[in-house]
């Protein structure tokens, strides 16, 4: 369930401008709650113990480049305060922390994973079971946001982008990483042939094929980078550009409120 919004910045509504300076803090929200986010949350909890071996393994180690890059290109700083979305296992908030510091503030799992990390800066992440599109969280919170593979996730992307924005103080940036739906024919070739040769046998192994083919049909029904970019700029954004990574396999789109 939601947490009252209370317990993060008070009464939903615009910050006194006097509270706006740059404050201490950091959150990670997953999970979500309607009966598709419980199924889509009971698929993830299904894959949490296996989730980032999987990764490791099938994108060699790269996965970790392409949310280091996501994180970077949020512009998070030193005392900033940060949200990583639909944060799963952690790994963006772990690397958002980094960026903010001890100053800066998958829920079983990432909670875990942060009692056995040792950087004093991971004692700043506060995980929040919550839903991406109705953020416990006042207007204009928030000095960056970062969502690793959680939009495409989300059963409404417009709520959720129309959420993100308004979290976000004005001027800061979202950071939203995920596979990209190419317009190249070799690229959407190669990651279909990568889904179907190598991701959705190897998740075989660990009794997750359905899981897996749930991955596939997610991607062929993402938006692609221009489509993004229009989302954003629907939802509110004053600009919104998306990046190709990983030789077009990965996009980050990075949205200015
Ligand atoms: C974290 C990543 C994807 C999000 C994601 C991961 C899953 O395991 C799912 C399972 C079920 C439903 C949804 C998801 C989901 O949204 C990215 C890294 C993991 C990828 C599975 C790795 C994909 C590899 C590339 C297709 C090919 C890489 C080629 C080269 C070695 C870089
Ligand atoms: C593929 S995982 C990504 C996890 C992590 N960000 C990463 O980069 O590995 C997608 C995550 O989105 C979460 N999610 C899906 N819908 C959500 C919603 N409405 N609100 C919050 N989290 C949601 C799922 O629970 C899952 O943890």
């Amino acid at each position: 369930g939601h947490p009252s919004r209370r317990d993060f910045g008070g009464p939903r509504g615009a910050r006194p401008a006097a509270r706006r300076r740059r404050r201490r803090g950091f959150a990670a929200v997953s999970c979500g709650s309607s009966s598709a986010a419980d199924e889509r949350q009971a698929l993830f909890s299904r894959i949490a113990p296996v989730y980032d071996h999987v990764h490791d393994v099938l994108s060699l180690g790269q996965h970790r480049t392409w949310k280091r890059i996501c994180v970077s290109w949020s512009r998070a700083r030193r005392g900033d305060r940060v949200l990583d979305l639909c944060c799963g296992s952690g790994d963006l908030a772990f690397l958002l922390s980094q960026k903010v510091g001890l100053d800066g503030q998958q829920l079983q799992t990432a909670a875990s994973r942060q009692d056995q990390r040792w950087k004093p800066c991971y004692k700043n992440i506060k995980w929040i079971e919550g839903d991406a599109l109705d953020l416990p969280f006042t207007d204009c919170y928030f000095d960056a946001v970062t969502v690793g593979y959680g939009l495409r996730n989300v059963v409404d992307k417009p709520k959720a982008m129309r959420e993100i924005l308004r979290v976000l103080k004005p001027g800061s940036r979202a950071s939203i990483l995920d596979f990209n739906k190419s317009s190249s024919l070799f690229t959407t070739s190669l990651q279909s042939w990568m889904i179907d040769n190598v991701v959705v046998p190897l998740a075989s192994g660990y009794g997750l094929t359905e899981e897996y083919k749930y991955l596939k049909s997610s991607i062929l029904h993402y938006l692609t980078e221009k489509e993004l970019e229009e989302l954003a700029k629907e939802a509110g954004f004053s600009a919104a550009k998306h990046y190709e990574l990983g030789g077009g396999l990965m996009g980050d789109l990075v949205a200015t409120r």
